[in-house]
């Protein structure tokens, strides 16, 4: 009780109450604390925002260790304004000894951390390393760029390898298969006409056995390139078995199929190659139009029995399946 009287009480002689004979020296006094505490009051709440602001700052805890340094000094400046009028010297000597022990442990960890703070890298040094940094990230994203070119390029080949027959360079076999469950399911959408067509070579063993597999094979690609060159380029173009095609045409009803299908046995018949170490064939072909009955398996069927019918009836001719 006696203490809290002691801390409370203002009425000691006031060494202040000099100050108050003279306005000027007053207003000097008052006005240089009030300032100083106005600043003394603001420097921690910005040092707090700071800290608060920036999770990545090194070393946070001394800025908070500054700011309540700051904060007491701007206390004992309020007390040496309080202190003119009322003599509250416990008070102010309380306020004093915890600012001195609070900046003398501010000042013990600041030449602690010195040698941390001194070897963080300056300004040139980081300037330096940001260079570093974007020079490296370049080359990462160039090296990206080239990496992504690269896969692209594999994928398209594979791509082109899972739907490419790879000694003609048609669609194979399961490639065409899929067009033509698409261009059905196209022409039953827009009632379009629609017709495929069958090519098989004629006596191809006798090519293999009177030539070789290896000039078999040559006149496999020539008999392809030959299909592909009498077609459209809305037209596909298949290798559905060992010496067989199967042609997709969009938008062509039975009686163009057929002049097609003609022209492209004509053409293989008539095919002259320089290169006599290609052996020359000929091909029967059975043609149908897809009807609303059809399926992808009732199609190919129709144009195979009328393939079979080509084959029977002599071969190097164009059958066409009934309606
Ligand atoms: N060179 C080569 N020959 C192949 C290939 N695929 C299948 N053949 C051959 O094609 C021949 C097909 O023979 P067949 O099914 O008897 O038919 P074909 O001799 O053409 O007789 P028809 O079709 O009745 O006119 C076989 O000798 C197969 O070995 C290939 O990729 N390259």
């Amino acid at each position: 009780m006696a203490f809290i009287n002691e801390l409370l009480n203002g009425d000691f002689m006031p060494h202040g109450h000099c100050l108050l004979w003279r306005t000027d020296l007053l207003l000097l006094h008052v006005g240089g604390d009030t300032l100083t505490f106005i600043a003394y009051m603001l420097i921690p709440l910005a040092l707090i925002k700071l800290v608060r602001a920036r999770d990545d700052l090194r070393f946070d805890w001394i800025f908070l260790l500054f700011a309540g340094f700051i904060f007491f000094c701007g206390a004992t400046h309020i007390l040496g304004i309080i202190n003119v009028w009322h003599g509250y010297y416990y008070i102010h000597g309380i306020i004093k000894s915890m600012t001195g022990i609070i900046s003398m442990l501010t000042a013990i960890l600041l030449w602690y951390l010195l040698p941390q703070a001194i070897s963080l890298p300056g300004k040139h040094a980081m300037e330096a390393k940001i260079v570093e940094l974007m020079r490296a990230e370049h080359e990462l994203a160039a090296s990206n760029q080239r990496l992504e070119a690269e896969v692209q390029k594999r994928t398209a080949q594979l791509e082109k390898m899972a739907t490419t027959d790879e000694l003609t360079e048609l669609f194979n076999r399961r490639e065409i298969m899929r067009l033509l469950g698409l261009e059905i399911a196209r022409a039953e959408r827009q009632g379009s006409a629609l017709s495929i067509m069958m090519l098989d070579l004629d006596h191809f063993k006798a090519v293999n056995d009177n030539f070789g597999h290896q000039a078999g094979d040559r006149a496999l690609k020539s008999a392809a390139e030959n299909f592909k060159q009498q077609l459209r380029i809305t037209d596909f173009i298949g290798r559905i078995g060992g010496e067989e095609f199967l042609v997709i045409l969009p938008d062509t009803d039975i009686n163009s199929a057929y002049a097609l299908a003609e022209r492209v046995r004509l053409a293989l018949e008539q095919q002259t190659t320089e290169n006599p170490s290609i052996p020359s064939c000929t091909a029967s072909l059975g043609v149908a139009q897809c009807l609303s009955t059809d399926d992808l398996h009732s199609l190919i069927q129709r144009a195979d029995e009328a393939l079979y019918q080509a084959k029977s009836n002599g071969r190097n001719c164009v059958y066409q399946a009934p309606d």
